[in-house]
């Protein structure tokens, strides 16, 4: 299987009177697997379906290795594409679904036939060429939908929340069994998700997008880490957000705001040195198994933190969060790189 390398220039996509997306910058390299993250709406699917030609581009360029795909029309580009509906043919088998793109292409039956056992064999589902489709449960029936994308060997897989139908546990190791079956082919992939956790887990590279631009592009853990902005930072997780006070700790000399997680905060513990702390009154404590959420209400805001033990809604408390997990930012809510000692200290 031949993979390429995906190259967007400035695509700028409208719709309607609206700007939809807004020149959208981005290198993927062959062979990887890049999620496309942002909340409903920011255009995600839109830049999906720009790149498999079914949404016409107002200005930019798209290439796939050495060549030009801006105008050229769906069919032409080779790319393949899954659905988070399955979209298979209700009334054909899981070998006629399998088959149809090569019967598109005019290949011949018997060779058809090898390649959808070949292919059922990489899905783990062998033997199931005469099954009814509509006999599938649906983690079985994305795995026929992935399989009829990949059976053409295009150079470009293109996939658009294609787990998001699943139950939580198929979804779980559907995410491992695509990974390793994409990993395996080296095809280049992009996937839409609106699920952090999802593309955390799954991607080389995360473009996390917002009202159609992109804010940043990173692998997940510095994404996770070091989220360009608030605005980033929240999406991924980051629930609290406190105004530096004086005795904070020294994090980064400029900033005014710091954003933590939940699981990064604990109550009633004895305090640490360099950590930030702030004292309130406990608003709600709800066990969740693996120990305590606890709301607080202090001066900055309503924060919320994890404990190992029940705490009386109406008490007082101190939340603490260390050094480390304390996300900076500046005046104008962007991200700062951590403290540069030596700088500090002339
Ligand atoms: N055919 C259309 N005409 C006009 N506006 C559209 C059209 N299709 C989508 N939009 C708008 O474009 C914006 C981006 O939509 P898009 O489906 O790309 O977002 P998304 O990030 O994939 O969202 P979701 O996660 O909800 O699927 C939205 O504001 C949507 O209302």
């Amino acid at each position: 299987m031949s993979t390429e390398a995906l190259t967007l220039t400035d695509v700028t996509v409208d719709l309607g009177r609206q700007r939809i997306l807004d020149g959208i910058r981005l290198d993927v390299a062959p062979g990887s697997f890049t999620c496309l993250l942002g909340p409903s709406g920011c255009g995600k699917t839109t830049l999906l379906r720009a790149i498999a030609g079914f949404t016409p581009l107002r200005g930019g360029e798209i290439r796939l290795g050495s060549r030009t795909l801006t105008h050229l029309p769906p069919e032409k580009r080779e790319t393949a594409m899954v659905f988070q509906s399955y979209a298979l043919w209700p009334h054909m088998s899981v070998a006629e679904n399998l088959g149809y793109p090569l019967k598109l292409r005019g290949v011949a039956r018997a060779e058809r036939a090898r390649k959808v056992a070949k292919t059922l064999e990489r899905l783990e589902l062998a033997g199931f060429e005469e099954r009814a489709v509509t006999e599938l449960s649906g983690g079985q029936r994305q795995r026929i939908a992935l399989g009829r994308a990949l059976i053409i060997d295009p150079p470009l897989l293109l996939l658009d929340e294609p787990l998001s139908n699943l139950d939580a546990a198929i979804r779980r190791s559907l995410r491992s069994e695509l990974r390793r079956l994409q990993k395996s082919l080296g095809i280049t992939t992009i996937m839409v998700t609106h699920d952090q956790e999802e593309a955390l887990q799954m991607a080389d590279q995360i473009v996390l997008m917002r009202s159609g631009k992109m804010v940043q592009v990173a692998a997940p853990q510095a994404l996770y880490e070091q989220p360009a902005d608030l605005g980033a930072a929240r999406f991924l997780g980051v629930d609290n957000t406190v105004t530096r006070h004086a005795q904070d700790p020294v994090v980064a000399s400029q900033a005014v705001t710091f954003g933590f997680r939940t699981r990064d905060a604990r109550i009633n513990e004895p305090v640490r040195p360099a950590a930030l702390t702030r004292k309130g009154r406990v608003i709600e404590c709800v066990y969740t198994g693996d120990g305590y959420h606890v709301s607080i209400d202090t001066v900055d805001a309503e924060l919320f933190a994890t404990s190992a033990t029940s705490v009386a809604p109406g008490t007082f408390a101190v939340l603490q969060v260390p050094e480390s997990a304390l996300i900076p930012f500046g005046p104008d809510d962007r991200h700062l790189p951590p403290l540069d000692r030596h700088e500090d200290i002339a």
